[in-house]
């Protein structure tokens, strides 16, 4: 939605991922399709510069993939940090714990396979952070699922709120899952939040 060379301008004004993270992404682009899902370094700097002004400490990440946005994260953690992060796709679970093995943050990830609807509720405690970044159609159960598990001023964040901007006028059943969830957040009195125009958009959501 941001003009190319906009997109590029704000890139090459945002901090570098480590080298363990670019080989991850090397090695995600040469051995997996729909690398686009990968969140990238405009939001894994976003999450990791919330982590540390926040002083995050347990961190729940739903929707793995290559684990470029776990293992950001885990970065961002201090050395007593956890971050519990769900998948359900093997050949996506190879290259995460590839990574997390190879870097000195990999200790602080619990990567837990299965479908993430089934498996939250087996991960134990509340979390200070939660990042929602998995199956589209599932964003208003999963909304209702991880609230109650962010502890109080905690932050949850979520990605693709803007669909590609199909969100203003949803023809799929993607676009209007997101949508709902955008109003079932905007209605919340429990918590406040904003919308940020960031790649495909991300809220921002705090727990009050
Ligand atoms: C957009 S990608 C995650 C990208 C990752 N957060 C990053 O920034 O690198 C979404 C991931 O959620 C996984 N996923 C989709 N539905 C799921 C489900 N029901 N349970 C667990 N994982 C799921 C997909 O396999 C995919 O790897």
């Amino acid at each position: 939605m941001i003009p190319k060379d906009i997109e590029a301008y704000a890139l090459a004004h945002t901090t570098d991922d480590s080298p363990v993270i670019q080989d991850l992404i090397k090695a995600a682009e040469q051995e997996l399709e729909h690398i686009d899902m990968l969140s990238g370094r405009q939001v894994g700097r976003l999450l990791s510069i919330l982590i540390t002004i926040s002083g995050a400490k347990r961190v729940l990440e739903v929707g793995t993939f290559a684990g470029y946005s776990a293992l950001t994260m885990a970065e961002a953690l201090p050395e007593e940090g956890e971050l519990f992060t769900c998948e359900y796709n093997e050949r996506y679970e190879e290259i995460a714990r590839k990574f997390f093995n190879k870097s000195e943050h990999g200790s602080k990830i619990t990567l837990v396979m299965g479908k993430a609807l089934e498996t939250i509720p087996t991960i134990p405690g509340n979390f200070d952070l939660i990042f929602l970044d998995a199956d589209k159609i599932n964003y208003p159960d999963y909304y209702e699922l991880l609230l109650p598990r962010l502890n109080r001023g905690g932050i949850m964040a979520i990605d693709n709120m803007l669909w590609g901007g199909e969100v203003t006028d949803p023809g799929t059943d993607k676009a209007r899952a997101i949508d709902r969830v955008n109003k079932q957040v905007a209605e919340d009195p429990s918590v406040e939040q904003v919308l940020l125009t960031v790649r495909d958009g991300i809220t921002l959501v705090r727990k009050k």
